[in-house]
């Protein structure tokens, strides 16, 4: 039989998440996720579920992606499923900036990389990353494909009038400045599982996803397309996200340069990692936000609100993009467990046929579901998102397309 598991790796600025998955028999055989890589505190937590599923977490220094992926191999191969396995068929890899040239999940080679290097100023806290994760893979087993999937390729639908910013044409044009769109394996995964969750074909339904998670990003997805999204050309416009800022005025920018002395590199760190919830209230966990909500913090109940007034300004302008809205769909960390967020951003839109019914938003499951009251105009949906499934099965099928 010829090998049919997939290794998808997910790295982030500091964390890898994995999951090795069975293609033919359609099961997940472990997942886990390495986080704080490069502090003294470095965790892995990995759960075999082919064997047991009892989970295995231990604390020590873990200094780059490197030692990081050794580490993830190291605990497969404590259940005889390391990256030595012959019934490994690829290494899938999440990609987050992809530029304009690639719209499809590809074979990574020489080419290939170099592109991804060259889009390393416009992903400066991913494409790092996904390089690293990559170039380990590559030295533990050369000889297998490893598959790059995009998070812009799913982007790569929306029309110019919602791609291309207000900018000189030349300018723009001589430095590739666009919206590309990033999370785009999820809004693509999420908008399908929300037709599927409507009993409809993704042609039929428009969707507005919120995939609200460390970062955070809107889209508007029409009959199965995304048609607009949040993030531009890089990961930092939109909606406020755990670190970053999302949209500000630009000539903020020059104002701390002029006038605040910062050099770019600071207000580049400034924006991408010193705003947003963690900014605004010191806190970029939304569960800690809403611990001290309760107990009268005011500092965190304001970056709670400036999170919802962003959130709801993109729920109503892709209302208005979109036209007819049949769902909105809330996936990733926040949107799968805040229900007081989801009830947030809400509140208010029920004359755009918008309203959670709090017992249903108060549920907690694994599942799909649907959040908004019986006979509403427009769905409110959870929808769990999973990225590493998406890339695992577009890998698979790039495979079968190329034997
Ligand atoms: N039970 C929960 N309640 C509220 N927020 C949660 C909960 N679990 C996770 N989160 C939020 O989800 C975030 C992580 O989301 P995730 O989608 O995993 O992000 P990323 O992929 O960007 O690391 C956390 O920072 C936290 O704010
Ligand atoms: C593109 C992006 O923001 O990814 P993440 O949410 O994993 O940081
Ligand atoms: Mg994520």
């Amino acid at each position: 039989m010829s090998p049919s598991r997939v290794l998808v790796l997910n790295s982030g600025s500091s964390s890898v998440k994995y999951q090795l998955l069975d293609m033919e028999g359609g099961n997940r055989l472990a997942t886990g996720l390495v986080e704080r890589i490069g502090e003294e505190t470095s965790r892995l937590k990995h759960t075999p579920l082919a064997a047991g599923g009892e989970s295995r977490e231990w604390t020590a220094p873990i200094a780059d992606h490197e030692a990081a992926l050794k580490a993830v191999s190291a605990e497969l191969a404590k259940d005889g499923l390391g990256l030595d396995s012959p019934e490994l068929a690829a290494i899938g890899h999440r990609v987050v900036h992809g530029g304009k040239r690639f719209t499809e999940p590809t074979v990574i080679d020489d080419a290939v990389l170099a592109e991804i290097e060259r889009l390393i100023p416009v992903a400066p806290l991913h494409n790092p990353a996904n390089l690293t994760g990559i170039r380990t893979a590559q030295a533990l087993r050369p000889d297998l494909p490893q598959v790059a999937v995009f998070d812009t390729a799913f982007h790569t639908t929306m029309p110019e009038s919602a791609a291309r910013y207000a900018i000189d044409v030349e300018t723009a044009d001589a430095h590739r400045i666009r919206r590309y769109g990033f999370h785009g394996t999820s809004h693509a995964y999420v908008s399908r599982a929300t037709a599927e969750l409507l009993c409809k074909a993704p042609e039929d339904v428009n969707v507005i996803v919120l995939h609200l998670g460390n970062g955070a990003s809107a889209s508007a997805v029409r009959g199965g397309r995304c048609v607009d999204t949040s993030m531009g050309l890089t990961p930092l416009e939109g909606l406020v996200m755990g670190t970053r800022s999302g949209d500000t005025d630009p000539a903020v920018i020059f104002h701390l340069a002029r006038v605040g002395g910062m050099s770019i590199a600071e207000i580049d760190t400034l924006l991408n990692k010193k705003s947003g919830l963690i900014g605004l209230c010191g806190d970029n966990d939304m569960r800690e936000i809403r611990r001290r909500i309760d107990e009268g913090d005011e500092r965190a109940r304001l970056a709670f609100d400036i999170y919802i007034h962003r959130l709801k300004k993109y729920i109503g302008a892709y209302y208005a993009v979109l036209g007819r809205v049949d769902a909105v769909a809330f996936t990733a960390g926040v949107g799968e467990n805040a229900a007081p967020v989801r009830e947030a951003a809400v509140a208010g839109l029920e004359q755009l046929g918008l309203a959670v019914d709090p017992e249903l938003n108060a549920v907690r499951g694994d599942g799909p579901r649907l959040i908004s009251p019986a006979g509403a105009r427009v769905a409110v949906a959870v929808v769990p998102t999973d990225e590493e499934l998406e890339i695992a099965t577009q890998t698979y099928a790039l495979l079968g397309e190329n034997v």
